[in-house]
């Protein structure tokens, strides 16, 4: 594809050089030089733009970037832009050939539930009979083929590629997850989106936006650029939710389990069977559990709504769909009746809705046992409130690693104790190791007690200094349940 063609909608600076330049390949990474391709230097965690003559020595025939390097190599083009990271979305976009603009794209946003409602929004559509693709923290979806996630929102290369091949296998509808990270550093930019979904937002990723207004402002952003013809879905409920779509062209519609809205729920139970709900006067049953997924039941019934479907026979598919993997996902031990709990509740928030949940499902005479870490080389701040809200919510608590990363896990599990008051000390056991914390927590169940195992949810490995050793908490709970019942 021609240069000039790449180029398009995006805001240029300055180009010298001649634009009618066949390009075979659009790079953000100087390590994956392709002869013949475009190299748009970035600025991250490293500037991008140390790298463009190692580039153009590898076969780079155009550059894009912010600055123009000094010395520059005849025959290549260098293209001036005011944001690479703006303009890697839109040129990676043009180059495969505009997918969004090819199949009806709804992006999910919010601190917590993206995963939960993208996923079951891909189910439900490909139930109505559609093909569809899914891009989630679990996996990324082609129709039925299954493909590795390595980010919740991958860059805009991956991302483009991605979607093209949906478009590609004639998939009509694609459900995507867009963290706060991808839209800060415009993963997502180029995108026609038919529609997003606020879902809601607490806190997290301060290690990143630094302050809880940025965090806000980020998330806003993405409402703000999406286009006329484009829905805004947006949970009333939540404190931000009217202040996401305030400045929004596209139309917003609302929902709510507690105020007048667009989509409008009630819960009428909610046990460990599931939830039983009116949703805008009709009465339906759903099997994932939980207040936390009225709210994302809602959030995916308005948006397929919104993008055209029958209300009634939303509501018929969706009360046959269970949730994502790692998410509330349970084990019942074959003969104490011991319930395992595995979710993937790695914030404050999301444990203390787990644990809110769980709370409401008891009958009132079993105990509550959590098991919970933290990541390392991620927010520090979180670390004191999930112990004390694991304390306040749990009969006992074994404090664990979670991905310690490159951080000592004894450091780790003693910014937990922090958040562990005196009252509380004596419920409460630290063990590093993840299996045997689980063990632990197993052996002081007695009969229909419940064991949660909070952080991991979905994840099969465990990170220690840069090595993914196997690791699934799934997998452990039932493995330690047959050993022990043995
Ligand atoms: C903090 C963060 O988000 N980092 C992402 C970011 O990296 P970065 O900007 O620091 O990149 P960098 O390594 O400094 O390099 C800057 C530029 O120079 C280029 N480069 C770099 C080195 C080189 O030799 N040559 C070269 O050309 C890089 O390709 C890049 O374009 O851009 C990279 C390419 O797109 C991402 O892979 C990387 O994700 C890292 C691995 C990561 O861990 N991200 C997490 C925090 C993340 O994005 N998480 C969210 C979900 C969060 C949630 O909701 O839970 C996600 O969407 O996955
Ligand atoms: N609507 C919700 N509100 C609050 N908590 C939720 C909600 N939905 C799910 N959770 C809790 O948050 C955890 C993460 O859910 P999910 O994976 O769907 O969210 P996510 O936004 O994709 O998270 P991540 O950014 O980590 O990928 C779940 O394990 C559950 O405990
Ligand atoms: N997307 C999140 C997931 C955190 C999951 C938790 N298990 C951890 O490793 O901290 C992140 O990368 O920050
Ligand atoms: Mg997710």
């Amino acid at each position: 594809m021609q240069l000039s063609e790449l180029l398009y909608k995006t805001k240029l600076q300055s180009v010298s050089g001649n634009t009618a330049l066949d390009i075979t390949a659009v790079c953000i990474d100087s390590r994956k030089i392709t002869p013949g391709c475009v190299f748009i230097a970035v600025r991250g965690g490293v500037d991008g733009h140390q790298f463009i003559d190692n580039a153009v020595q590898n076969g780079a025939i155009a550059v894009v970037c912010e600055t123009l390097p000094e010395n520059r190599k005849e025959g290549v083009v260098y293209v001036q832009v005011e944001s690479s990271a703006a303009a890697a979305g839109i040129i990676a976009h043009n180059f495969y050939g505009r997918p969004s603009e090819k199949l009806k794209l709804t992006g999910v946003t919010g601190t917590n539930g993206k995963t939960t409602i993208a996923t079951l929004l891909y189910k439900l559509f490909s139930k109505l009979g559609y093909a569809c693709g899914l891009i989630s923290t679990v996996q990324n979806l082609v129709g039925n083929e299954l493909l590795e996630a390595t980010h919740t929102t991958p860059d805009p290369v991956s991302l483009n590629r991605l979607l093209a091949y949906m478009v590609e296998q004639g998939c009509a509808y694609a459900f995507m997850e867009v963290s706060s990270h991808a839209i800060h550093q415009h993963r997502v930019a180029g995108l026609e989106f038919a529609g997003a979904v606020f879902s809601n937002i607490t806190h997290d990723h301060l290690d990143y936006h630094k302050t809880f207004d940025e965090y806000i402002r980020v998330k806003k952003a993405f409402f703000d650029a999406l286009p006329k013809q484009a829905f805004a879905l947006t949970n009333i409920d939540d404190k931000r939710g009217l202040v996401m779509t305030q400045n929004a062209s596209a139309t917003v519609k609302t929902y709510s389990l507690k105020a007048v809205s667009d989509f409008k729920g009630k819960i009428i139970d909610n046990n460990i069977m599931g939830l039983h709900m009116m949703v805008n006067d009709q009465e339906v049953h759903f099997r994932l559990i939980g207040e936390f997924n009225a709210y994302n039941l809602l959030a995916v019934y308005g948006a397929a709504v919104c993008l055209g479907e029958d209300k009634l026979q939303v509501l018929q598919t969706l009360s046959m769909l269970s949730g994502a993997a790692g998410r509330f996902d349970y084990i019942i031990s074959a003969k104490d009746k011991v319930i395992g709990i595995v979710d993937y509740a790695h914030t404050p928030d999301a444990l203390l809705n787990v644990l809110a949940t769980i709370k409401k499902l008891r009958k009132g005479f079993e105990q509550v046992i959590t098991v919970v870490g933290c990541g390392g080389n991620r927010d520090k701040t979180k670390r004191p409130i999930m112990a004390e809200v694991a304390c306040e919510y749990s009969d006992r608590i074994i404090l664990t690693s979670d991905n310690p990363r490159n951080e000592d896990p004894q450091d780790i599990i003693r910014d937990m104790e922090a958040g562990v008051n005196a009252g509380c000390r004596r419920k409460c056991l630290s063990i590093v190791d993840r299996k045997e914390a689980i063990k632990t927590a197993i052996s002081l169940a007695n009969a229909e007690d419940i064991v949660l195992v909070a952080g991991k949810g979905h994840e099969t490995y465990q990170e220690i200094n840069g090595v993914r050793n196997h690791f699934d908490d799934k997998e452990t709970v039932k493995e330690i349940f047959e050993l022990l019942e043995k």
